[in-house]
Parts: C-alpha cells; sequence; structure tokens
C-alpha cells in the first residue's frame, strides 16, 4: 500500500521561487526512501508539505489516505518529523523530555518501551545538556515516537555525528523499519542512503530526476557506490542544462 502519494504538486513560494515544479512519486508501507538532491533542491519544502507545515500551491498530497491540506489534522496524528535543529529541554533529564512529549500526546505508558527499545535506559537520568550529539538525536528520535507515528520525516539525522555515532543511528533507523514505521529520510550523507535506504528519489532544482534503489541507480552510472553515482547524476543534469 502507498502510505504517501504525491502528483505533479507545485510549491511556489511569495517571492516567487518555484521551490516544486511539478513532482510525483510515493512511498509504499515500511519502505525507507530516501530523498537526496543538491542544496535548495526542494528537500525540506517536500517534507514541510507531506507534514503540513506548508500548504502546496497545486498538486495532490495524500497522507496514509488523507488528503493535505484538507485533512491535516488527521495527517499531523500520524507523522511525526524529527528536524536537524531539535532543541530538548536543556534542564530535563532523557525520561522527563520523553515524558514531556509523551504528555502531550496522552502516551505516557508507552515511555518505558520506548526507552528499552532505543537502548536509553542507561542515559535516562541524564540532562539533556549533558548529553553527546548522537545521544541528542537519539532522544529526538524518542521524543517522535511517542505519538505512535506512521510515518517519520528525518531531516539530515546524522549531520556532524562522529562515524561510530552515526553508526549507531544508522542502527536505530533501520529498527524503526522493523517496527513497520515509513521513514522519509532526507541528507547529503550518500554512504547512508546507500546503507539504509529501499528506494531513493533525487530531486533537481525543484524537479524529480530519478527515482531507483541504490543498486540500480549505481549501475545505470557503472558505479561502485552510490555518492559517486549520485555525482555522475548531477554532471549529467548540469551538462543538460548547457
Ligand atoms: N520560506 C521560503 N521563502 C522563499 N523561498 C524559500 C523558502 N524556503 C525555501 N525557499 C527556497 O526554495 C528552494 C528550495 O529550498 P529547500 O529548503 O526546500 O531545499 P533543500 O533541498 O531542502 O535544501 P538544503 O539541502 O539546503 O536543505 C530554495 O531555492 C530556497 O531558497
Amino acid at each position: 500500500m502507498h502510505i504517501i502519494e504525491v502528483e505533479d504538486l507545485w510549491k511556489i513560494y511569495k517571492n516567487g521561487i518555484e521551490a516544486l515544479r511539478g513532482i510525483s512519486f510515493t512511498v509504499d508501507e515500511g519502505e525507507i526512501f530516501s530523498f537526496l538532491g543538491p542544496n535548495g533542491a526542494g528537500k525540506t519544502t517536500t517534507i514541510k508539505i507531506l507534514s503540513c507545515v506548508l500548504k502546496p500551491s497545486k498538486g495532490k498530497v495524500v497522507v496514509n489516505g488523507f488528503s493535505s491540506p484538507k485533512e491535516c489534522e488527521k495527517i499531523r496524528k500520524i507523522v511525526t518529523t524529527v528536524p536537524q535543529e531539535f532543541q530538548g529541554f536543556s534542564d530535563l533529564t532523557v525520561r522527563e523530555n520523553i515524558e514531556y512529549f509523551a504528555k502531550l500526546y496522552d502516551t505516557t505508558d508507552k515511555v518505558d518501551e520506548i526507552i528499552q527499545k532505543l537502548n536509553l535506559k542507561e542515559h535516562e537520568r541524564k540532562r539533556f545538556k549533558e548529553l553527546s550529539g548522537g545521544l541528542k538525536r537519539k532522544v529526538a528520535i524518542a521524543c517522535g515516537l511517542v505519538g505512535n507515528p506512521k510515518v517519520i520525516f528525518l531531516d539530515e539525522p546524522t549531520v556532524g555525528l562522529d562515524p561510530k555515532s552515526r553508526r549507531n543511528l544508522w542502527e536505530l533507523i533501520k529498527s524503526l523499519k522493523d517496527m513497520k514505521i515509513t521513514i522519509f529520510l532526507a541528507t547529503h550523507y550518500l554512504e547512508e542512503a546507500e546503507r539504509l535506504a529501499d528506494r531513493v528519489g533525487v530531486l533537481y532544482k525543484g524537479r524529480i530526476v530519478r527515482i531507483s534503489t541504490p543498486s540500480e541507480l549505481m549501475n545505470e552510472f557503472k558505479k561502485e557506490n552510490l555518492e559517486e553515482a549520485y555525482l555522475a547524476l548531477m554532471e549529467e543534469m548540469k551538462s543538460e542544462e548547457e
């Protein structure tokens, strides 16, 4: 089943910038779908529209059977966005932060389960401000999980993390998939997409220029890793413009 359906989606900001120029794609339930593209391609704009933070200018957007913007109230109940700049309450502990969000959703009974699943037990009494960058991201995801989301939007989840913390977070993202949560991952780290994504969508100047599995893209450009294949695709796009 397609949990996300987007058809001919346009976003034209008030200043006239056409951030999205008629994109169409679908995401299957339980899939890890990675959105790639250079700075300014429209990734964040797409996430904001899919999570009902922004209204589309034109086009069809359906999330879990609900249309945006008409049924955004329902969409907001089943999606969660973990932004790059998530700020927990710095003087509250890990547990208190998660409990705070759980109260908002009236799901305080889920706090222990989430702490357990995300291996946060040994850190639960630490204050947010004392945590490493990797643990802060983990807590951000934990806070996002309290509402029982069906879809999680992750915007550059591992930016600024050291290689070990990044790998830890990849394991966590994979375990979310095991929980049948659909993951929409915007990233500039091609290795991250190669390791995690079932499929990638490549955005370029507001248009989708490829949707494929990482290995299909690597085969198409005869490259051994996704980063090389992506760079070859970007070269192709640039030369088509000239
Ligand atoms: N609120 C806004 N008002 C006007 N233009 C905007 C606004 N937000 C984004 N844009 C423009 O829309 C285009 C797409 O931006 P967006 O942030 O969606 O790209 P992105 O792919 O997420 O980029 P990055 O990788 O740098 O995060 C850019 O040209 C950007 O300058």
